[in-house]
């Protein structure tokens, strides 16, 4: 995809040159007048301004083009500006550079000069740019290797790199912690799109104006107090890829806007009225059942659909256990290096004790319990894992009551209590993943035909009250 420069300039003439000089590298938008340059900036994704300094209303006043230049500045800071100068304007060009432009060239056009200077600008702003994602994603790529050498490990690497290189979107299934995240940076890593960001967002972890927001960008003035336009994580992921962590999450609205971009290729920031296409491919991940939250409508289908055209499923760690001695080590001696420590393997019995847990926490509960041990760790040697007490079988294994009797603080508590406890969490739970409709909470707890009749006893022996009619 080429690359936008906008040129700002009221001579026809210089525009017309400028944009025979730049069309075949890039795609070039014009602009007479500040308010077309304005008009042009809220409806384009611009990568670069090319900015005449002596504009209207006062062709003769620099300061006109130095105003614009600040406010550029201010209000797009990701977009780097070319000033144009007159004939031995030195010290204007300088000042133009003082306040943030990236470099300039003066009239009459000397083309090759032109040329230089915007491809060398466009590279070094897009080199910066690089250079500060290349450096966002080490901080918070904490290991970058998918390891493992199970079989399951093996085909998950296999799907990558059979799906990295097709522009579908994808669904990352898997429980907490199991390595969603990584294998959607492993995806846009083998992909085209990897020269370009890589943007990660917790969708459940933000409100829905803020998540609306950030995704979109917005426009100066949108909400009250807002001094500025901001990109929104659409345009800043543009070539790359954005990946949409615990996607379940997404309010309803946000969905809808969302579905809009995947449909139409489009979106408008906020507070404004021009469309903007968006290159950016899409990776969504998501813990929970999404085929349920369908079901319970607060998902939408149309969206679902749209999400899981391809589809991964990343195994939970109790499912390859076989790896566990070569993560353990290779986290080991990343937590060690981190802690100033000399510690290199764990010793067998240690090994075996990870091994038999059941990590419902995954790799990343892993992660924590190594750097637990390391940090206690006398004489830099790992002795035991104090956490993790005795064999636990793999908590597929166990029924949820007896999971949750061992959790119990007093072993001595009345058995029937405890299964009176367990009953009325499972009915308020039901209820509530069923919109309090006691007829379909009573299927999804597996009631069969007189589902509603044995919940309305239910909730009439916990004291559960639901409107009468659900
Ligand atoms: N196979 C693996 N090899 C190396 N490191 C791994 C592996 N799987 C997971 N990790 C590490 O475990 C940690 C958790 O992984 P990640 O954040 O990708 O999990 P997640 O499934 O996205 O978690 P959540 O569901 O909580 O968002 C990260 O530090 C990641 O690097």
């Amino acid at each position: 995809m080429k690359r936008t420069v906008l040129v700002v300039d009221d001579n026809d003439i210089n525009r017309l040159n400028l944009k025979l000089l730049l069309k075949d590298d890039y795609c070039v938008l014009e602009a007479g007048d500040l308010d077309a340059a304005d008009a042009a900036l809220s409806g384009n994704r611009v990568d670069l301004v090319v900015l005449d300094l002596a504009l209207p209303p006062e062709p003769d006043n620099p300061q006109i083009g130095m105003g614009y230049l600040e406010k550029l500045r201010s209000e797009s800071p990701d977009t780097p500006v070319v000033v144009i100068t007159g004939h031995d304007e030195r010290a204007l060009a300088l000042r133009a550079q003082k306040l943030g432009a990236q470099d300039f060239f003066g009239k009459p056009f000397d083309p090759d000069e032109v040329k230089n200077t915007i491809d060398r600008s466009m590279e070094a702003h897009w080199q910066a740019m690089r250079e500060q994602e290349m450096h966002r994603a080490l901080e918070t790529r904490v290991n970058s290797e998918l390891l493992g050498e199970s079989a399951a490990m093996q085909a998950l690497r296999a799907v990558i790199a059979k799906v990295a290189g097709a522009p579908s979107t994808v669904l990352i299934r898997g429980e907490t912690g199991t390595g969603k995240e990584l294998v959607a940076r492993k995806l846009h890593e083998a992909s085209p799109r990897s020269g370009h960001p890589f943007i990660a967002i917790n969708c459940a972890a933000m409100s829905e104006q803020l998540l609306e927001s950030e995704l979109f960008g917005y426009e100066k003035g949108a909400f009250a107090g807002v001094g500025k336009r901001k990109l929104g994580w659409f345009e800043r992921a543009g070539g790359g890829t954005l990946f949409l962590d615990e996607v379940a999450g997404l309010p309803l609205s946000v969905q809808a806007k969302l579905l809009r971009v995947l449909e139409s290729g489009e979106f408008s920031r906020l507070g404004g009225d021009a469309i903007i296409s968006s290159d950016v491919r899409l990776i969504c991940s998501t813990r929970e059942d999404l085929e349920q939250r369908v079901a319970a409508g607060s998902f939408r289908d149309d969206l679902y659909y749209r999400i899981h055209v391809v589809e991964i499923e990343v195994p939970p760690l109790r499912e390859h256990i076989e790896d566990l001695p070569l993560l353990a080590d290779a986290i080991l001696l990343r937590k060690a290096a981190m802690c100033g420590k000399r510690i290199e393997a764990f010793d067998e019995p240690v090994l075996e004790q990870l091994e038999r847990y059941s990590w419902p926490g995954n790799v990343r509960e892993l992660e924590n319990v190594i750097e637990r041990s390391v940090v206690l760790a006398a004489d830099n040697v790992v002795e035991s894992i104090p956490s993790l007490s005795g064999p636990q079988p793999a908590s597929g294994d166990v029924d949820p009551m007896t999971l949750w009797l061992q959790q119990l603080p007093d072993s001595g508590i009345r058995a029937e209590k405890a299964v009176a406890d367990f009953e009325r969490q499972l009915v308020e739970e039901a209820l509530e993943r069923n919109q309090h409709i006691k007829a379909r909470a009573g299927r999804w707890l597996g009631f069969g035909d007189r589902a509603k009749d044995k919940m309305r006893y239910l909730c009439d022996k916990y004291d559960i009250e639901v409107a009468d009619n659900s």
